[in-house]
């Protein structure tokens, strides 16, 4: 596993034992419009980043199948940490309830087990016309085309994340940020959503700020924690990537 800090991998096995065991409590999944009360909640716990990196890691299943309810839970986590830096950033993390909560309510519907995983949602999906290929018409907001801005989301942050990991201690978050957002999810967007995130980056603390607030611990052991969980991040987007490449499904409108 690339970059695994001095720490290893325990506090990963610790984690998902405790989760196992059910001793740490996760938020409850699948209960419908949890989100919006999951989110409203989100200020009053604090964010740990080791939640975030722990649901990304369980993602992946032995099948290399990608699970979609751990992956939601990585993404409410990331909502959560977004709305600790300010409501300049709501903009950004309303987009993201929106489309988490999108996919969740097929997790909560009839065909719960059909959104089990990426490669039964694309399959089920397909099969039964429910994707808009060309423009969005009677299914403008499939499972498949929602999970898809999401898995462009996941590219950024992966990029970004390593920027943070690599970067010198008084390198600028907002530089790191505005880098690999311009490097990835800007090609997606219309000038004035560019805009708007470029004001808000600017807003962003310094890189060992940012590690910080992350808490986990020091700057130093937040990098480590990065180096242990971003494989298991790099494995989700490749193994989305693939089947969304295979299916040709990478530019649903
Ligand atoms: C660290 C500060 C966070 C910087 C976030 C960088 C990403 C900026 C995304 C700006 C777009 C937000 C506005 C939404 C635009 C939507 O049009 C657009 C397309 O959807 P549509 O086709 O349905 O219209 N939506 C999207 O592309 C999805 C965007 C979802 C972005 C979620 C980002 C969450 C970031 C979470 C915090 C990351 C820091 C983690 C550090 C431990």
């Amino acid at each position: 596993m690339a970059g695994a800090g001095a720490s290893g991998v325990d506090w990963l096995r610790r984690e998902r034992a405790g989760q196992q065991s059910g001793k740490r409590k996760q938020p409850a999944e699948g209960s419908r419009g949890s989100l919006q009360r999951f989110n409203m909640a989100a200020g009053a716990e604090t964010f740990s980043l080791r939640e975030v990196l722990v649901a990304f890691t369980a993602c992946v299943s032995e099948q290399r199948e990608v699970r979609v309810d751990p992956y939601l839970a990585g993404w409410k986590g990331l909502v959560r940490f977004l709305n600790c830096l300010g409501t300049i950033f709501s903009f950004i993390s309303k987009d993201a309830v929106t489309k988490i909560e999108i996919i969740e309510n097929y997790r909560n519907s009839d065909q719960r087990e059909k959104y089990l995983t990426v490669q039964s949602m694309v399959e089920y999906e397909l099969a039964n016309g429910l994707v808009d290929l060309q423009q969005r018409s009677k299914h403008p907001n499939s499972g498949c085309r929602t999970f898809l801005r999401l898995h462009r989301a996941l590219h950024w942050l992966q990029m970004f994340l390593e920027g943070l990991r690599t970067g010198e201690d008084n390198s600028k978050t907002s530089v790191i940020c505005s880098e690999t957002y311009n490097a990835s999810l800007a090609n997606y967007h219309p000038w004035i959503i560019r805009k708007a995130a470029g004001v808000a980056f600017c807003a962003l603390p310094t890189r060992n700020t940012f590690l910080e607030t992350m808490n986990v611990g020091t700057a130093e052991e937040a990098v480590a924690m990065l180096g242990d969980a971003l494989p298991y991040i790099c494995e989700v987007y490749k193994i989305t990537e693939e089947l969304y490449a295979q299916h040709k499904l990478l530019d649903l409108p």
